[in-house]
């Protein structure tokens, strides 16, 4: 395409950006709407629903190889957008709407994904299309694949006639009626590690996936196709922001495959760091609440989208605010601040997440439901202080809690509750205890959770988000290589055998490409990982190599800094942390040259319009920086001999990263 002509289209495509967002900010009613589960008007507490903002933006274009006389009133291409809308004859559909599967890719396909001719995906700079790129799919691309309104689409080649049969209407009025899904075959990128069940032809196919309790010792299929690579490659490489944005543009035929799964079919993801599990986790939150999700995968209730910490939660809600129009459908928390909204604290409780396995062990779940039910059969009111004090003195002597004794010393070595509540391992029992005794209203109606980090959830809380979630439906997500416990289950199986999912073990599904770090600071992380599981695909092939330096402990302030300002220097505009497993020295380091505590962010430290982010590896779990300098590895905590917590501060970077240490580095690190 010449210059000249490509700016025609880009203006033209400007104009239908304009008049589309005054289409979608025309259907908002501000402020009377009410918007929540479908047949309410309420929020879980009763609380009327904000109304929906509408950010009104078009994610790409779709042509096809011929006209279409029955959906596309005899036109062959169509927008893709935030919900439907007729462009004076273009039509736009939603990207939830199972026409989007052309655009995306898919493998659950939608009878025009044969037919595509150019995809076309957008590039915005503050809400205007900056540029487009194209990307051919068929072997014949018509002329002008993309009708400009003015002009005619030209008919394809060899065509004549309608093209296809006329299609069933959908049951929901509007959109205009669309063809259903059909799908296909199963997705070759899904890792299938069992003889696959053909489906029959009245069940709703499938991919074929291994189940959490099959999947140990599975084969590997091909890489995933990569769409809209050139576009990816730009994102990527563009300087980081402190919040997750949406992708809509770029997201990846696999990832779209695991956001549009039906919203009752509880699956496992996992994947290596940065292969957008989180990309995925909050674009699918999104999906399953919008208006125009087909009917059959939406859901009624609400969901519960659980991080790992509030930094998360931040970078987060800024996708789902972008993606929903700040539905309050989605709720999205950190397990920490869902105990601390529990437990009705103002303060992070102190000490390690648990001293002993005990302390968020399942069984103690059910000694709290026995001890509120003996109390309730003796005629006494459950409340959360006289459940906990039943359990420190293990019931009565007629009706004890346990008859372990093990389990009997620990529950009469518990402090009282004054105290338990200043203590980190000891939220997840008082939290199951305040939902047992007096469950809060706010969160009710959810129906779906959706946890990320989820390997990094303990026994206890595992089944304190399986008492929330009403209709037991969910998707867990993580990387049991970033453990950062040994009180945390080893394996999804486990984890299965805690929730009651309907319907048998939900399958694991696996993200095989790294986006965020570089292949090189993959090959770095790696080295910890058994070598059965080092293995990279990565679509950043190029990037520097780490840079480790040791230096003295005199010195080590000084060498962190001094690597702080080269990545400053060199990634304008980036975002940098410092991850070490002593941030308080860190900070004093950085005090005493001149920095200071943001005030709005108590991570972030700032000196001369720079900024630095201090983060413990718990703090930066599922956060990136373009560059990250490590501090002594040596110190970060260990479980059960495996470097999760290291595993996650190597591979934060998204550019860069660099080591610096005093001590000798773990075994794995060292130079080979
Ligand atoms: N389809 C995509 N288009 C554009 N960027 C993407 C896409 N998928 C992933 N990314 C980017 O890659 C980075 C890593 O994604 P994400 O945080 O979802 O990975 P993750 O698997 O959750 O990582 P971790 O387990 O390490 O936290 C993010 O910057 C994200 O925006």
């Amino acid at each position: 395409m010449t210059l000249g002509r490509k700016q025609l289209d880009l203006e033209d495509e400007r104009t239908a950006q304009k008049r589309y967002r005054k289409k979608m900010q025309d259907k908002v009613v501000w402020p009377v709407a009410h918007y929540g589960p479908k047949g309410t008007a309420k929020t879980g507490n009763g609380a009327p629903r904000r109304s929906v903002m509408s950010s009104g933006q078009l994610v790409g274009r779709v042509a096809l190889t011929m006209p279409d006389e029955d959906v596309l009133d005899g036109q062959a291409d169509f927008y893709i957008g935030e919900s439907y809308a007729d462009l004076d004859g273009v039509k736009v559909y939603s990207w939830v709407s199972d026409v989007a599967c052309t655009f995306f890719r898919g493998s659950r396909h939608h009878e025009f994904c044969e037919d595509v001719a150019v995809i076309r995906a957008f590039v915005y700079r503050l809400d205007e299309i900056v540029d487009f790129h194209d990307e051919e799919i068929a072997d014949e691309i018509p002329v002008q694949p993309f009708r400009k309104r003015t002009l005619t689409v030209p008919t394809a080649p060899g065509r004549t006639g309608p093209r296809r049969p006329p299609t069933p209407p959908l049951v929901a009025p509007q959109p205009p009626a669309l063809p259903s899904v059909a799908p296909r075959s199963a997705p070759a990128h899904f890792v299938p590690t069992q003889p696959t069940q053909p489906a029959t032809s009245a069940q709703p196919v499938r991919p074929a996936v291994p189940t959490a309790r099959a999947a140990a010792g599975a084969g590997r299929a091909a890489p995933p196709p990569v769409r809209a690579g050139d576009l990816l490659r730009a994102q990527l490489t563009a300087p980081r922001t402190k919040s997750l944005a949406p992708v809509l543009a770029t997201l990846q035929p696999d990832q779209y495959d695991l956001v549009t799964v039906p919203a009752m079919d509880s699956m496992i993801i996992e994947g290596q760091p940065g292969t957008g599990k989180t990309i995925v986790a909050s674009h699918r939150a999104a999906y399953l609440v919008s208006d125009d999700t087909p009917g059959e995968k939406s859901l009624d209730g609400d969901i519960l989208l659980v991080g790992p910490t509030s930094g998360y939660s931040q970078y987060v809600q800024a996708v789902i605010d972008r993606l929903t129009g700040g539905s309050e459908r989605v709720r999205v928390v950190s397990l920490p601040e869902l105990m601390r909204h529990l437990l009705d604290l103002r303060r992070e409780p102190g000490g390690p997440i648990s001293q002993s396995w005990r302390d968020v062990d399942k069984d103690l779940a059910m000694f709290v439901r026995a001890a509120v039910t003996r109390m309730k059969a003796s005629g006494i009111t459950p409340t959360p202080d006289n459940v906990y004090e039943h359990l420190r003195r293990n019931g009565t002597s007629g009706h004890p809690v346990t008859r372990d004794s093990e389990w009997a010393v620990y529950l009469r070595s518990l402090p009282p509750v004054r105290d338990a509540r200043t203590m980190r391992a000891h939220t997840p029992l008082l939290a199951t205890i305040e939902w047992e005794a007096a469950k809060p209203r706010d969160l009710g109606g959810i129906e779906h959770i959706i946890v990320d980090e989820a390997q990094d959830v303990t026994p206890l809380e595992w089944l304190l988000l399986a008492s929330m979630n009403e209709a037991h439906a969910w998707t867990l997500i993580g990387d049991l290589n970033q453990r950062r416990s040994d009180h945390t289950l080893a394996s999804w199986a486990q984890v299965l055998d805690l929730l009651a999912v309907p319907n048998g073990d939900p399958p694991v599904r696996r993200l095989e490409r790294g986006y965020r770090s570089t292949r090189p600071i993959l090959e770095y992380a790696n080295r910890l990982l058994p070598a059965a599981e080092r293995a990279i695909l990565a679509f950043q092939e190029e990037g520097p190599e780490p840079t480790v330096e040791k230096c003295q402990q005199s010195g080590l302030g000084a060498t962190v800094l001094r690597h702080v300002t080269r990545l400053q220097a060199a990634y304008l505009q980036g975002t940098f942390a410092i991850i070490t497993a002593d941030p308080k020295a860190v900070e004093t380091m950085l005090r005493l040259v001149g920095w200071a505590k943001s005030r709005s962010d108590p991570f972030t430290w700032q000196h001369s319009g720079r900024e630095v982010t201090v983060a413990h590896p718990d703090t930066a779990r599922g956060l990136e920086f373009d560059g990250v300098v490590v501090v002594e590895p040596a110190d970060f905590p260990q479980n059960l001999g495996r470097q999760g917590p290291l595993y996650t501060a190597l591979t934060r970077p998204n550019r860069e990263l660099t080591v610096v240490h005093t001590k000798p580095l773990p075994e794995r690190l060292r130079k080979r």
